[in-house]
């Protein structure tokens, strides 16, 4: 029988509801009753890594997570690693694990909309689900994974989609990448996925701002002003910015990399346009295009290669579009 590491790290999978109403972290993890039900899909290995709620995720904590994972899988054998996390910013620590994890065994993070005791708690069935997922040898080789609803999606494209729907995780641009019926684990595209990069610290910092029209340029000052080392810009379309805020990016390009992302839920950003602001211009300025992702996975991808010490040709190459 197959061996799997259940990590917990908080969230709503994690938190009942109050007499108040209110849903709140429970000092023992109720999702861990769920435990006997899943004896016939593998040995379970369980490790509470943090009890938190995902808005109090960070950087660094994704990064003790990614390490914490490593350490696990030297000190003991296993087929496939679950983790279960909060909904807000689970996509995050998907894709930060994506892209700095080697791990050579399926990693799969699940989570809940609706808390352990309250009408149609969707923890138990997002669990097991997840547990048959990492213990499949079809879930090998496929990149970290988010399994919810009984869909399975990858790290580079899942996001959330609803505020309280237990039908919240969607992948924009390719669909999800497999599902899990009552009896099978289906995956049926490839997801895309590039080379981990390995870092051993946080230490720099990447603002996000959204472009909306006429937008003022102090924000975009403001970036240099704080010290931030890199933006990511979510831009208007296929990759265009309004004139008001190109003078301020001309300078700030020449001092840190920035990469833009679009603010529409679908498609990648291109050169496109000739006007001023348009793609063309910024591709011109050294502005760095993505290759699809949204603006919170984008800033960790280039926190990522601002701590690896990328040259800009190398962060061009990694926000490259690759199927
Ligand atoms: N459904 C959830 O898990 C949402 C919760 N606020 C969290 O992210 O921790």
């Amino acid at each position: 029988m197959n061996h799997l590491l259940l990590i917990h790290t908080g969230g709503t999978i994690a938190m009942s509801q109050s007499g108040s109403g209110h849903v709140m972290p429970s000092e023992v993890n109720p999702i861990d009753a769920t435990l006997p039900k899943a004896t016939d899909i593998a040995n379970i290995t369980t490790k509470h890594f943090s009890n938190i709620p995902s808005p109090h995720m960070t950087p660094e904590k994704m990064l003790e997570l990614a390490q914490f994972i490593n350490q696990q899988l030297t000190q003991d054998t296993y087929d496939g690693v679950v983790i279960t996390h909060g909904t807000d910013t689970l996509e995050e620590t998907a894709y930060f694990l994506q892209i700095t994890l080697g791990a050579p065994v399926p990693i799969v993070l699940t989570g809940a909309m609706r808390s352990s005791n309250e009408v149609g708690s969707d923890g138990e069935f997002n669990l097991i689900t997840a547990l048959r997922v990492a213990q499949s040898d079809v879930a090998r080789g496929k990149g970290v994974l988010v399994v919810f609803n009984g869909e399975i999606h990858s790290a580079f494209n899942v996001t959330k989609t609803h505020t309280s729907s237990v039908d919240t995780f969607k992948s924009v641009h390719f669909g999800n990448v497999g599902m899990v019926t009552k009896d099978h684990v289906l995956i049926y595209s490839q997801p895309t996925t590039k080379q981990p990069k390995m870092i051993s610290t946080i230490t720099k910092r990447v603002a996000v701002l959204k472009v909306v029209a006429g937008m003022d340029p102090d924000l975009i000052e403001a970036v240099l002003a704080l010290g931030y080392d890199g933006l990511v810009l979510e831009v208007l379309g296929q990759g265009n910015v309004p004139p008001s805020i190109v003078p301020a990016l001309e300078l700030l390009v020449e001092r840190m990399p920035v990469v833009i992302v679009s603010r529409c839920f679908n498609g990648i950003v291109q050169d496109v346009y000739g006007y001023v602001g348009g793609g063309q211009q910024l591709k011109e300025m050294g502005i760095i295009f993505s290759n699809g992702l949204n603006s919170q996975k984008a800033r960790l991808r280039l926190l990522v290669e601002l701590e690896s010490g990328s040259s800009q040709a190398v962060m061009e190459h990694s926000f490259s579009f690759q199927q």
